[in-house]
């Protein structure tokens, strides 16, 4: 089957495919001579392929291997790699290519970003959550103890290698939640994704399913809709996080060792509840986000005792304004809007709804 390309905004494609390896040295453009392929410690299998394709391409090959997962996104690894780039001569006219879920292109991307100020980078997303949302966007960068995603800059990729074989070995919790960001996509913007997982939810919830390209391709388009007409986030990129702004907080309250998937289904129930007892979402479409996400097996409540340490949590999130919370929420669906600075007992009524 042919590839899809997506094209975004700030002048590249997201090739999405089945074996498409072969594109890669496309993406990566003229110029290049020496490639910093910098992939998750457990996805040899994967990486070893990308830097065969990228030496037959003629180019200096450096595999830098990081921790797997959310391990990967902390300083040390980042200042690991700087020193890997010192090294190895990187400059301007090279490259970096991201290879692994989420946390590695993020990782990937924030090296690229703040090497020599900006050198180029393609990525290589290998997990749902990594092509459908992750590796899309030029938003990079790591976590500190203090929260999520607190250090970073936005940094378009050059490229972006989707190819839907790597799925088949990716952990089914992980693939799991990936499709809380797709089952986002579809509140946010394109109902027809909600409608393909109620279809088959068990099908969703695998990479052999009848849907995987479709849905992917469809969370794609979302996504580079939205980033294309707002790279730095100065209002409609905001949508993009809904669900976000709690489940960044359990993340963080977690210490990082929850699914990021897991943690935005949790977020995505409180943002409804929330928007409901605001008098702005019928208690349908509530239900609705409860019975998609847990059909295909995602968390949609969370530990009541931690509501002090979630709310201190929230504060930090990039939406917010000084000390006003801002949220995003929906007023139907695909029709996301904004709600500031609920009053405290809001907030707490919302999270009694979601906790257990
Ligand atoms: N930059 C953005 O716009 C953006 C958007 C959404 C999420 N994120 C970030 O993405 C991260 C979550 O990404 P994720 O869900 O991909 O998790 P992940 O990167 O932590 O990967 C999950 C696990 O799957 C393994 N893995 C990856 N690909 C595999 C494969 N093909 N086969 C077998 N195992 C594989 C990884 O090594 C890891 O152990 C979070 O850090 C989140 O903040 C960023
Ligand atoms: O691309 C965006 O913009 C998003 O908000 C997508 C989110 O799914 C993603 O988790 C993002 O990393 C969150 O960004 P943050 O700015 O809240 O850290
Ligand atoms: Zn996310």
């Amino acid at each position: 089957m042919t590839a899809v390309r997506v094209s975004v905004g700030q002048g590249y494609e997201v090739v999405i495919g089945t074996g498409v390896l072969g594109e890669l040295p496309g993406l990566l453009g003229e110029g290049v001579r020496t490639v910093a392929v910098v992939h998750a410690e457990g996805l040899p299998e994967i990486a070893r392929p990308v830097c065969r394709v990228l030496e037959q391409a003629g180019l200096i090959v450096h595999a830098l291997p990081v921790p797997d997962g959310e391990a990967a996104k902390e300083v040390g690894v980042l200042a690991g790699l700087w020193s890997r780039f010192a090294q190895l001569g990187m400059t301007r006219s090279d490259a970096v290519v991201g290879v692994g879920g989420g946390a590695t292109t993020d990782l990937a991307g924030f090296a690229a970003a703040s090497w020599l100020r900006g050198v180029r980078v393609v990525l290589v997303p290998t997990t749902l959550l990594g092509m459908v949302d992750a590796a899309v966007g030029g938003k990079t960068g790591i976590n500190i103890p203090e929260g999520k995603n607190l250090v970073g800059a936005f940094h378009p990729p050059a490229g972006v290698l989707c190819d839907l074989a790597t799925l088949m070995t990716v952990p089914r919790q992980d693939y799991v939640s990936g499709l809380a960001e797709v089952i986002k996509a579809g509140f946010i913007a394109d109902p027809a994704i909600l409608d393909l997982v109620e279809d088959d939810p068990e099908g969703a919830a695998s990479p052999d399913g009848p849907h995987t390209r479709e849905l992917v391709e469809r969370s794609v388009r979302v996504k580079a809709a939205v980033v294309s007409a707002d790279l730095k986030e100065s209002g409609l990129r905001e949508i993009l996080n809904y669900g976000h702004t709690l489940g960044h907080a359990i993340e963080k309250v977690e210490e990082y060792r929850f699914r990021h998937g897991h943690a935005v289904a949790i977020g995505m129930v409180y943002a409804a509840e929330l928007a409901r007892l605001a008098g702005r979402l019928p208690a349908d479409l509530v239900a609705r986000h409860r019975s998609l996400l847990a059909s295909v097996g995602l968390p949609t409540a969370y530990r009541g005792d931690a509501w002090p340490r979630l709310r201190a949590a929230m504060s930090i999130d990039k939406k917010a304004r000084g000390a006003t919370l801002r949220f995003v929420v929906l007023d139907g669906l695909a029709e996301p809007g904004r709600l500031e600075g609920p009053d405290e007992d809001l907030l707490a009524a919302a999270y009694h709804e979601v906790s257990r």
